[in-house]
């Protein structure tokens, strides 16, 4: 199992609020209050001193949360002036919204009235969970307006908080209905947003990261009802979502942090567990052809800074004289055809293998066969890729990571790739994640599909054909430097080291993941490819809580 921060999606969360409501433990007011004044809070955290606020309330719940903002805000001495729409919301906003009334007007929801006074803080609690279409209209307009349309960039960014999500961002996908899925100027882009019990997966993923600001994730008493629905007997219902993200904050019990102290005992080399280096396992990285050696060196030192017991590097015959350099540590071992990779598998305490890196799309695909027939957990990354998108998924199996790159994932899942880059119409729309994990389905293989929004998808488990794999998001919007040749060489050989050790294909992919984005992050801009494999003992040590 993997340790982070359970994300719940819009559909989970909903099940959960209502089963608090249902239980009679909590009802939707109270819940609406405490999820008010946590926003409330940290505006007054942020801005201590109270000044001019602009609260612009919709037409369901976030709105009642908006009202509630509004109310505990002019408590506590600041102006506020409240935009919202003349409908009659849900009996919890409606109860909200009438409360407010006794306090202060309701000024209408328009850009006009938006842009006839300034304000030092604009809340935004138009839209939230419940959007389930482009914003058009008026509303579409005020939204413009914050988002800058007007020239004033940055003009309203720095003051924009918001309630759940920028209003119009799909909190399932992280992509803004209606609007191209790549980023526009005019994207409403807060300075603080503030979600309630868990982060979402919009938030982690696509726009997500770069328009909700900092990232606040707020108890609103929940957790019992969380905790019941992720319940073995439940587990179609929730769990099976894991963020790894350290920028964000959430209430301390439940702090990734406390979680990198177990990650760090499984990495760690123990007398218990033998001291000869085969209980450590072994692992191959499969190198290609004279003149591209370099990839698969990336690699193979990445799988034995990650503690693998034995690394091999194994290239034909003509290139071997290319991996005569360092380190000194590692082997190396010449195979040149299928015949001579399948020899070398009857022993059995080769545990995994990485192919891709620097192989040659030729030699990827005679290779595969022998690899994949033998069962052993491998990792199969670029070369591989384009000769599996040839070969389609015979012989792949759940102890198989993928790790495309978008390019690579378009050409194995080519009507995913397209969905997941076309206008989204309605909400939720297709995710990332859901892409991801229908890829892991179809192959049955753990899929990460890099980016700056890592997602790692295993497939459903044999016994449950039709359940959905556990999924972890791994967000490294922070480590644009990551992005550079080789990394992703590096990022295989890792996965393949923690895949000997012995661990699950998902948390080796997971894992690894984090491990090569918390490399990353310690050695900063300028970082090329070939650092990452020497400083991952560094990363090893923060993980020592
Ligand atoms: N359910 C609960 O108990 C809680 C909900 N909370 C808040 O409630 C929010 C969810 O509330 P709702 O489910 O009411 O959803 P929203 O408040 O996000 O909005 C839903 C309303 O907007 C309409 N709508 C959707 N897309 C539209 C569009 N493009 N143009 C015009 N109207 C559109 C829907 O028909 C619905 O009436 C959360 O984001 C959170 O802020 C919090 O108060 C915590 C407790
Ligand atoms: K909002």
């Amino acid at each position: 199992m993997l340790f982070g921060t359970e994300i719940l999606t819009t559909a989970q969360m909903r099940a959960i609020e209502s089963d608090a409501m249902a239980s009679g433990g909590v009802s939707g007011v109270q819940l609406m209050q405490r999820a008010g004044a946590a926003v409330a809070g940290q505006i007054r955290l942020r801005w201590p001193k109270p000044g001019r606020v602009t609260v612009l309330c919709g037409p369901g719940n976030n709105g009642g949360d908006g009202y509630v903002i509004a109310r505990l805000l002019a408590r506590t001495d600041w102006q506020v002036r409240v935009l919202g729409m003349d409908n009659e919301p849900g009996p919890d906003a409606a109860e909200m919204k009438r409360c407010w009334q006794k306090a202060g007007p309701i000024l209408p929801l328009t850009r006009a009235e938006l842009r006839r006074n300034e304000a030092d803080i604009y809340v935004d609690a138009i839209f939230g969970t419940g959007l389930t279409r482009p914003p058009v209209g008026e509303i579409a307009e005020v939204l413009d307006y914050l988002g800058g349309s007007d020239g004033d960039d940055g003009h309203v960014r720095q003051r924009l908080v918001t309630v759940d999500c920028p209003s119009g961002l799909c909190m399932d996908s992280g992509a803004f209905l209606g609007k191209p899925r790549q980023p526009s100027a005019d994207d409403l882009h807060a300075r603080l947003t503030i979600t309630f019990d868990s982060p979402k997966p919009g938030h982690l993923l696509e726009r997500g990261p770069a328009c909700c600001g900092e990232l606040v994730v707020a108890d609103i008493g929940l957790h019992d009802w969380r905790v019941r629905a992720s319940g073995p007997e439940q587990d179609h219902r929730t769990a099976h979502l894991t963020a790894i993200w350290p920028r964000f904050r959430v209430p301390d019990a439940r702090r990734p942090a406390a979680a990198q102290g177990i990650w760090a005992e499984w990495l760690e080399k123990r007398e218990g567990s033998g001291g000869h280096k085969f209980s450590h396992g072994h692992a191959m990285v499969l190198a290609g052809p004279p003149g591209h050696g370099g990839a698969a060196r990336l690699a193979a030192r990445a799988a034995l800074r990650v503690g693998a017991g034995l690394v091999t590097i194994c290239p034909p015959g003509a290139a071997m004289i290319e991996h005569a350099g360092p380190p000194d540590a590692l082997m190396r071992r010449a195979v040149d055809d299928a015949t001579a990779l399948s020899d070398l598998l009857q022993d059995q305490r080769i545990g995994a293998l990485c192919i891709g890196p620097g192989c040659g799309v030729e030699r990827a695909r005679e290779l595969l066969p022998p690899l994949l027939d033998s069962g052993r957990a491998c990792v199969l990354d670029a070369d591989a890729l384009t000769a599996l998108a040839a070969m389609g998924w015979n012989g792949l199996h759940d102890r198989c990571v993928l790790t495309p790159h978008g390019g690579e994932f378009s050409r194995l899942f080519p009507d995913l790739a397209e969905r997941l880059a076309a206008r989204p119409d309605h909400g939720p729309a297709l995710s990332k994640l859901d892409a991801t994990r229908e890829a892991a389905r179809r192959s049955g293989a753990v899929v990460l599909l890099k980016g700056p929004d890592t997602v790692i998808a295993a497939p459903p488990r044999r016994d449950k054909p039709n359940a959905t794999g556990h999924a972890v998001i791994h967000s490294a919007f922070d480590i644009p430097w990551l992005a550079t040749a080789g990394a992703g060489d590096v990022l295989a050989g890792i996965i393949a080291g923690l895949l000997a050790r012995g661990l699950t294909p998902l948390t080796a992919a997971s894992l690894g993941s984090f491990l090569h984005g918390a490399t990353a992050r310690g050695i900063g801009p300028g970082l090329i490819a070939d650092d990452l494999p020497d400083r991952i003992p560094g990363a090893f040590l923060d993980l020592v809580p």
